[in-house]
């Protein structure tokens, strides 16, 4: 595959199946900055497959993925991998909210803010109405609660890197979503991309995204009238 450096994430002819089951094949998509996809599907057709095989966290029956010029999986150590929000949150029960975002920002390299007590830190979770419970443990914060510190992890990125998140507004509350609204609103307007699955219809604080269907052949954008499932 012949990648383009200025794409952020592109992905070439990618096939993925489930034992006997196609899920999907020819598969094109370029991310370019500025742009925000919504991903949609009925459940079971394949999205959280596709998002994660743009996140190099699994391999393609056939096909390519890269991020910024780079095979996906071997992004990461150039700073150009795609940060990925999986629908379970991968907080740790036992961590403080400060504490388990301080974790995850160590993990991925995000030095600034690998100390629960940095100001990165608690600014992100301010960012995502945290500012009460800060040092609660995550055991004994509510799903909604816990959604908001693994989004959380959205504000402390300023680089235009590639955003895949999979259900990110579940369990989110209208505050929530408002909050994750504007980080997608800020990220996208100093040239980031993203693409995200949602099952509700997108808010109107969300930044205007192109709608995409997921089909066994592809991406496909149709006009709101004959928005069916595939
Ligand atoms: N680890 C696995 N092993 C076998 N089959 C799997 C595995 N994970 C998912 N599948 C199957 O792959 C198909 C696609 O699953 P996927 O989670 O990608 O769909 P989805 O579109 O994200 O669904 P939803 O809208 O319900 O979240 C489903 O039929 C599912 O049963």
């Amino acid at each position: 595959m012949t990648s383009d450096p200025a794409a952020p994430l592109e992905a070439r002819d990618l096939a993925c199946r489930r034992g006997e089951r196609k899920l999907f094949g020819g598969l094109n998509l370029s991310l370019r900055p500025g742009r925000l996809v919504w991903l949609r599907a009925d459940n079971g057709r394949g999205k959280t497959s596709l998002l994660r095989l743009l996140a190099g966290l699994a391999a393609p029956d056939a096909g390519e993925v890269h991020a910024g010029g780079l095979p996906v999986r071997r992004a990461a150590a150039a700073g150009r991998a795609p940060l990925y929000i999986g629908h379970a949150n991968a907080l740790k029960d036992d961590l403080s909210a400060a504490e388990t975002l301080a974790f995850t920002a160590r993990l991925h390299g995000r030095v600034a803010a690998a100390d629960p007590q940095a100001a990165p830190v608690r600014a992100a979770l301010t960012r995502m109405g945290m500012a009460q419970r800060l040092d609660a443990p995550v055991r004994t914060l509510s799903q909604g609660q816990r959604r908001r510190i693994a989004l959380a992890r959205l504000a402390l990125e300023s680089a235009p890197l590639p955003w895949i998140l999979d259900e990110p507004y579940d369990a989110l509350d209208s505050a929530g979503i408002a909050a994750l609204d504007g980080l997608l609103g800020e990220h996208v307007a100093r040239g980031g991309c993203a693409i995200l699955t949602s099952h509700q219809a997108l808010a109107a604080s969300a930044p205007p995204a192109e709608t995409l269907w997921l089909t066994r052949t592809g991406l496909e954008s149709r006009p709101a009238a004959t928005e069916a499932a595939p």
